[in-house]
């Protein structure tokens, strides 16, 4: 699902802000064009189809597709309003000029309606075509301010719900962008992606759409109400006593609409994550034949999902349809009191038709009242999805400007003071009182079996963590003490896995360093061995790449990588296993560019290969999350101990030392 799946359904429910009127349905006639918003016909629509979907929405109960509001679990939907309320902070004027438009509307039809009345007892009944002009103009004047006000307040009312949603997005995207490594691996991005997308424009809903649907709502109920007390009250006194048979009928369908829009929105991510899983993981759906796997998880997360949409369509069918019956009731009502009234001469024909399509007009909005318990009940589902994300908090954030410790031109010193570690919510530690220091320009190779926490290391240095206990420092001063920013800026990790943005070669690049020029640019690529193989593309440093892309080998990856790297001129380098998943001869090439990196620069180096350990000025051996070997690669082989065993059992390294 994609932010433009959102267009369509900000858009109908922005165009249904007012809330279309409803003729009384039966043998009553209603005006043919009665109000400025010319929905004679129209159905009222104030919730949306579940974004992305393009699936209609019924009227009121399909709510669940519309939810919206904040909190954690059993957070009510006023704390969910007050919270994202606050975004609609520059709109707040804008808003009160789509409310008053929408008043100003709800005015030219009640207006529209009593011309009409006057219409048909003075011109149509009596047969006077003198009598026709003047209020079909007044009409005719009416319907067309009221639209020109009405299209005026629904274009103003989307361009405010797309900003909400714009502004919502972005905040909670930008706190994601914050949030550590084990947050990722605990939610599936799909699912991520369509809280982005599906929750946000779901509390769009309920914060703008839904403050002005209710303010129309309202102005409608009371205007179209004091219209038919004007005009009848005792018949409307009838009408009113079966008002509240719709709140009632509201409230028995708003027990099962909050797990119903829980179960569908889990189920729109559960899909989207596994239609992008299975995508990313192509090569190993084909070459593994899991076709069949595959094709078997989507339908089982599409299953759920169609019972919980067919689910919540049939409760909002049966809910629609009750109200269809009340309404029928309350027509009956009108046509079976008005026609006694008028056999007693104490009403005309006229006041009986507009008493009628007073009442059409009526019912939307009395119904849009009459759901909005359900509509913000079902909201608060997506509010509960997004609060998920907005309540955790990041990891690491920039000291207080007290202990802020001013930029300097780092030299590269990195020390670990007695640090330990222990990812969140694991048992035991990943480190345990290490210590080491690296000085500048100094090269130390960080080595043990799998899962002694080697990477963990590199974790801690750019602070995706901070340490349980002790600290680390860069140049003498601890990292908490440093504008994350800053920090960042100084340290340049290449991860195992080499990292590709969706961009060209020279985005690629010079996301290293976004103000370097051209020259600088391929300079570093090639430095990094890259330029000949960038030349040769057919697009050069303007061919597209991708995550995962084979227009490149794995070796030329990271050489773009490295070219990145390269440019970005950190004092401090971190390297996490720079050679997996490359061959023999890959390897080789990136070697020579690997070196021309770490020249001049702190290099922590974190791989199984010891190929170059005879050129690291240390190298640390890490066992079970403890340092338990530290000297140069002689001195540690000298000592026969755990580096001794690692080396000896390597099965032949591909790195090649500069030192025997
Ligand atoms: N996000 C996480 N949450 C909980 N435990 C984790 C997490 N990441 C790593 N660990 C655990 O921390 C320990 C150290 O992991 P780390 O990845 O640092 O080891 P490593 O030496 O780099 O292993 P490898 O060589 O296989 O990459 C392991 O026991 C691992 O299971």
């Amino acid at each position: 699902m994609t932010a433009c799946d959102d267009q369509p359904t900000m858009r109908l429910r922005a165009a249904d802000l007012r809330g279309p009127a409803r003729p009384v349905p039966g043998p009553v006639p209603a005006p043919p064009s009665a109000g400025p918003a010319g929905r004679p016909g129209g159905r009222h629509r104030r919730t949306t189809e579940p974004a992305g979907t393009g699936r209609p929405a019924p009227d009121a109960p399909s709510a669940p597709h519309a939810g919206a509001a904040a909190g954690a679990p059993g957070t009510t939907a006023r704390a969910a309003f007050r919270r994202f309320w606050p975004l609609t902070g520059g709109d707040r004027r804008r808003l009160a000029v789509i409310c008053l438009c929408v008043v100003l509307a709800a005015i030219a039809e009640t207006t529209a309606i009593l011309l009409f009345g006057h219409l048909t007892d003075n011109a149509l009944q009596k047969g006077s075509l003198d009598a026709f002009w003047t209020p079909a103009a007044q009409w005719l004047a009416v319907a067309v301010v009221g639209a020109a006000i009405a299209y005026a307040g629904n274009s103003l009312a989307v361009w405010t719900a797309e900003r909400f949603v714009l502004r919502l997005r972005a905040q909670v995207f930008g706190h994601v962008q914050e949030l550590p490594p084990d947050f990722f691996a605990r939610h599936r991005t799909g699912d991520l992606v369509e809280r982005l997308t599906g929750d946000v424009g779901a509390i769009e809903g309920l914060v703008v759409s839904g403050v002005v649907g209710t303010v129309s709502a309202m102005f409608s109920t009371v205007f179209f109400s004091v219209a038919v007390f004007w005009l009848r009250w005792e018949l409307a006194l009838a009408v009113f006593l079966l008002v509240p048979l719709f709140w009632l009928a509201a409230k028995v369908f708003s027990g099962r609409v909050r797990s119903v829009a829980h179960e569908e929105r889990t189920a729109d991510g559960a899909i989207t994550s596994v239609v992008e899983e299975s995508l990313a993981n192509i090569v190993l759906t084909q070459s593994y034949n899991r076709k069949s796997a595959e094709e078997q998880g989507l339908r089982a997360e599409a299953l759920a999902w169609m019972r919980a949409s067919v689910g919540g369509a049939r409760m909002s069918e049966r809910y629609e349809q009750l109200v269809e019956v009340l309404e029928t009731v309350c027509v009956l009502a009108v046509i079976g009191i008005g026609t006694w009234e008028i056999s007693r001469q104490r009403m005309t024909v006229g006041q009986l038709l507009s008493f009628a399509a007073f009442l059409g007009y009526l019912y939307p909005p009395v119904r849009s009242l009459g759901q909005l318990g359900l509509t913000v009940t079902a909201a608060t589902v997506s509010a509960e999805r997004l609060a998920d994300i907005l309540d955790t908090p990041p990891a690491v954030t920039d000291p207080p400007p007290h202990r802020t410790v001013q930029p300097w031109p780092v030299r590269g010193t990195i020390e670990f003071r007695d640090v330990s570690f222990r990812y969140p919510g694991a048992g035991r530690p990943a480190l345990s009182g290490i210590t080491f220091t690296a000085r500048p320009g100094e090269f130390v190779l960080i080595t043990g079996a799998s899962g002694a926490g080697k990477s963990t290391v590199s974790m801690l240095l750019p602070r995706f963590y901070d340490p349980s206990e002790g600290s680390v420092l860069l140049d003498g001063v601890a990292l908490d003490a440093l504008p994350l920013a800053f920090l960042r800026e100084q340290i340049t990790l290449l991860p195992q896995e080499t990292l590709i943005l969706h961009d060209t070669v020279r985005g690629n690049i010079l996301c290293g360093r976004p103000g370097a020029t051209e020259e600088e640019m391929i300079r570093a690529a090639g430095n990094a061995a890259a330029h000949a193989f960038v030349s040769a593309l057919p697009d050069g440093y303007d061919a597209p790449l991708a995550p995962g892309t084979s227009r490149l080998s794995g070796g030329q990856l990271q050489r773009v990588a490295i070219a990145r790297a390269m440019l970005r001129a950190a004092p401090v380098l971190v390297l996490d296993e720079p050679t997996t998943g490359l061959d023999a001869i890959a390897i080789r090439e990136v070697v020579g560019p690997l070196r021309r990196l770490m020249s001049g620069r702190t290099t922590l180096m974190i791989t199984h290969d010891l190929g170059l350990a005879p050129d690291a000025d240390r190298v640390l051996v890490l066992d079970h999350g403890r340092l338990v070997e530290s000297g140069t690669h002689r001195e540690l082989l000298a000592r026969g101990g755990l580096y001794a065993r690692l080396y000896g059992s390597r099965a032949g390294s591909t790195l090649t030392p500069v030192r025997p």
